[in-house]
């Protein structure tokens, strides 16, 4: 019994439904359409704008291997003659003359009888599907009228075979930048950390100790101390290395976009979330997120986070699911988080549940011994960053002066001073000259000690009391036994007078 044109339309779009892999659905669609039309050979193209070509991307042949994707170079006459094409046709190789006479001879049609049937999706002509059967005038009106509903479950395999291929191509460039960028953390995070036998000795200690645990951590220390480095060694000592380790700088995210940042958020959940957002939270699954600068976090945004660490799990804004939150929290401050909640500028409950193991990194000026190490680890992965082939000797000298300075910048700032130097070097040993601040050009006021004692300037004498009542204060400067108090001043004007003179806040601060 010859097959109805409604049964062969099923059939069809069972099949073509059947895989993901466009070439797997062409060839069950081959078989089974085999058993009732004449057929030797189905192919799939589709026309790929961009070569200008038509991309052949599934062939089957009655007896041959299924071959590779190929490419058949086009001419702007075919194309628009594809494009015309509205429902199946008959291409007699013979009779074929214009576009379809290039055609024919571009997919070997002489001898053979082609059925051509456009595949459009809303009107756009996405590809076709070439029928062929070996030996002329095989097909007939019958098989044009039998074949043409088959037109939209092809259109169907087709574009979802494209859309599967999109997004696998968007998998594997993700997967290979992520690989990349994990080789680059790996090689910075294999950086020995300059100074760990000796300045930062007591700190890599407490790095080994917490870091196979899984409890939050705080890092204390100035600017440029080396906190990222110390939190990324932690991360990477822990056996959630080989997950994500992902930094969050609280301070330079608008308030306004902190909560999308850090939880993700849905599509539509504001105006202008056109897409749905993975937050940072979320980019850390199983690994490390790095609170830098947590200090500057906004008490709203400190509420939910507090609220995120203790249910230990995030809800996306503008979202009903809670995903459940396997990851360490590192959290850096440079700031005396203590008299920030004495000033009710920093959450105590919060604090509570990241101060459970702190780490004072200490400024670079209290660990001297370090800069000569540094100073050449810097020279030399500089110089390669710059493309200078032989990093420059070090003169004599420069390296004592370079260990005098107070660095205020800690090792950020030594490390952009080598730079600097590198770039100005003009032969010769580096001499650190010209590059390294005097101390009458820095701006801040050097440590007390390194204020001449005796000293009749006004300033350098209300410097050096406020930092006594500051120790004595232990750092406080609000409330009873604070140094405002002590002072007999205002605390708020003491802050200003301290924030004018260069005065460090805190505690925390005064131990660097
Ligand atoms: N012990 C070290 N060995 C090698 N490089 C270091 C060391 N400490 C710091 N650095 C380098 O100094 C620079 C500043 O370090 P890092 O960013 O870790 O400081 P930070 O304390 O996190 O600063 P901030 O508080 O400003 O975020 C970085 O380029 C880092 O690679």
């Amino acid at each position: 019994m010859a097959i109805q044109r409604d049964e062969l339309f099923r059939e069809v779009t069972l099949r073509a439904c059947s895989s993901l892999d466009i070439a797997v659905a062409v060839k069950r669609i081959f078989e089974y359409l085999r058993e009732h039309i004449p057929l030797d050979a189905i192919h799939l193209d589709i026309f790929d704008t961009q070569l200008s070509a038509l991309r052949r991307i599934a062939y089957v042949a009655h007896g041959e291997d299924t071959t590779t994707e190929q490419i058949i170079p086009l001419t702007e006459t075919v194309w628009e003659w594809g494009r015309a094409l509205t429902k199946p046709m008959i291409v007699d190789a013979r009779k074929a003359s214009g576009p379809g006479k290039t055609i024919a001879d571009l997919v070997k049609l002489a001898g053979n009888s082609d059925l051509v049937i456009p595949l459009r999706v809303e009107n756009e002509l996405i590809g076709v599907v070439a029928l062929r059967a070996y030996g002329e005038e095989k097909y007939g009106p019958e098989h044009v009228e039998l074949l043409s509903g088959v037109a939209d479950p092809f259109a169907l395999a087709l574009a979802n075979a494209l859309s599967y291929r999109e997004v696998l191509r968007y998998r594997d460039i993700l997967l290979d930048d992520n690989r990349f960028l994990n080789r680059e953390l790996l090689s910075r995070a294999g950086d020995d950390i300059i100074g760990g036998n000796t300045g930062l000795r007591n700190v890599m200690e407490m790095v080994r100790q917490v870091a196979p645990l899984n409890n939050t951590v705080l890092l204390i220390g100035e600017t440029g101390t080396g906190k990222e480095v110390i939190a990324s060694a932690i991360h990477f000592a822990s056996h959630r290395k080989d997950a994500p380790f992902i930094k969050v700088n609280c301070g330079a995210i608008p308030e306004s976009l902190i909560d999308s940042e850090l939880f993700g958020h849905e599509k539509g959940a504001f105006t202008g979330a056109l897409t749905a957002k993975r937050g940072r939270f979320e980019r850390a699954a199983g690994g490390t997120i790095f609170l830098d600068e947590i200090g500057e976090l906004p008490l709203q945004a400190q509420v939910r986070l507090l609220r995120v660490l203790q249910n230990r799990e995030i809800e996306r804004v503008g979202g009903e699911r809670t995903l459940p939150l396997d990851i360490r929290v590192i959290a850096a401050t440079h700031r005396n988080l203590e008299s920030m909640i004495a000033e009710n500028r920093f959450r105590e409950d919060l604090w509570f549940r990241l101060n459970v193991f702190p780490i004072v990194v200490p400024p670079l000026r209290q660990r001297k011994e370090d800069v000569p190490a540094l100073t050449r680890h810097f020279v030399a992965q500089k110089s390669l960053e710059l493309g200078i082939a032989t990093p420059p000797a070090i003169a004599p000298g420069a390296l004592e002066r370079l260990s005098n300075y107070h660095w205020p910048g800690n090792v950020r700032e030594l490390e952009n001073l080598v730079e600097r130097e590198l770039i100005r070097h003009g032969g010769g040993p580096l001499k650190f000259e010209a590059t390294l601040p005097h101390k009458e050009n820095t701006q801040s006021f050097p440590p007390v000690e390194e204020v001449r004692a005796g000293s009749l300037n006004l300033d350098e004498v209300v410097y050096r009391h406020i930092v006594r009542v500051l120790k004595i204060a232990k750092g406080k400067i609000h409330g009873p036994g604070g140094a405002g108090e002590l002072l007999g001043v205002n605390p708020n004007t003491l802050r200003g007078r301290m924030d004018k003179l260069g005065v460090k806040y805190g505690r925390v601060k005064r131990e660097f």
